[in-house]
């Protein structure tokens, strides 16, 4: 189910095109990435998105209700967290969300638990917020989001400032909220493995223009397959491999056989080069990490901004 929907949405200032044409739907049950380099655009989508900025051309619709023309129902489907979460530190997290409930309509204080629940600090919450770590701050601002019982969660850069634990927590209970709440989640990052470990589907935005949308698992793993070799003679075992098999393309780098292809028989392989004569250290499969691909893809179009 699409929960968040952008069609052709472009962002001008001035004369200068920050947003060009951008589409692409988030589901529900799904946390969706939305990484870039510095400047490429990212805040200034997640403002249209929240309503803090005006759309120039081209419409969001959330949960099926337009930014632009039905702007008060799209809203209200929205949890989101842009800026710091402000929160009193002198106040406990049940204050503080006591607080915001009061200012939301229909929240009851049973949302309250439950969404302290949905965030792991149920048995925190009779505490000030400043006796809280980070992560903790960073989730009682989720719980916050989450009162009015938004259909999509949308986070600006949520790990930033987080230690490695703290990252965790909220990569942890950001999948909960998808997985179990069927929740929509947007976050942006520059930070890609971070990203890698967080979401299901990574959009990458260049220069206002997203350059790729894809399933993190097809983005490590497009289907090619590397493997590095150490043979000795390694001339040898080049001249054994190259053209040997096909499909399978095979480089050398710093004294590596460097062997890529969709469909690699490493024992076949492996006895071509032992039945002539090369010696074999070590065969290691590689995975092309999200970075590398996102490096790949961001230089095919046009280089980094
Ligand atoms: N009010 C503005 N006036 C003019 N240009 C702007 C304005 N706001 C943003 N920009 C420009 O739009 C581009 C996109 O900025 P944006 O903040 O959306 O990028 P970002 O991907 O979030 O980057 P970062 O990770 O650095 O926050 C940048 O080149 C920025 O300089």
């Amino acid at each position: 189910m699409i929960v968040v929907s952008l069609n052709n949405v472009s962002k001008k200032i001035g004369s200068k095109t920050i947003i060009d044409n951008l589409s692409f739907d988030v589901h529900a049950g799904e946390i969706f990435g939305f990484l870039g380099p510095n400047g490429a655009g990212k805040t200034t989508t997640i403002r249209m998105l929240v309503g803090l900025m005006k759309i120039t051309s081209g419409d969001i619709f959330i949960d099926g209700h337009s930014v632009k023309s039905n702007y008060e129902e799209a809203i209200a489907k929205v949890g989101a967290i842009v800026e710091n979460p402000e929160m009193y530190k002198f106040m406990s997290g049940y204050d503080n969300l006591k607080h915001y409930a009061r200012m939301t309509k229909g929240v009851t204080m049973e949302r309250i638990d439950e969404v302290a629940e949905l965030v792991g600090l149920q048995n925190r919450m009779k505490e000030k917020v400043k006796t809280y770590s980070l992560g903790m701050r960073q989730r009682l601002g989720i719980a916050q989001a989450l009162l009015h019982r938004p259909k999509v969660l949308i986070l600006d850069e949520p790990t930033n400032g987080l230690d490695p634990a703290g990252i965790r927590e909220i990569r942890d209970y950001l999948k909960r909220l998808a997985r179990v709440e069927d929740m929509a989640v947007v976050v942006s990052s520059h930070l890609l493995s971070e990203m890698e470990m967080m979401c299901d589907r990574i959009g990458i935005i260049q220069n206002g223009r997203m350059v790729d949308v894809q399933l993190v698992n097809d983005m490590v793993n497009d289907g090619n397959i590397s493997y590095l070799i150490s043979a000795k003679p390694v001339d040898q075992a080049f001249n054994l491999l190259q053209n040997a098999f096909e499909g399978v393309e095979v480089k050398v780098t710093k004294q590596l056989l460097h062997v890529e292809g969709a469909s690699i028989d490493v024992p076949k392989l492996v006895k071509r080069l032992v039945e002539n004569n090369c010696d074999i250290y070590e065969v290691k499969q590689i995975n092309q990490s999200l970075e590398e691909k996102f490096l790949e893809i961001t230089s095919e179009k046009g280089g980094i901004a």
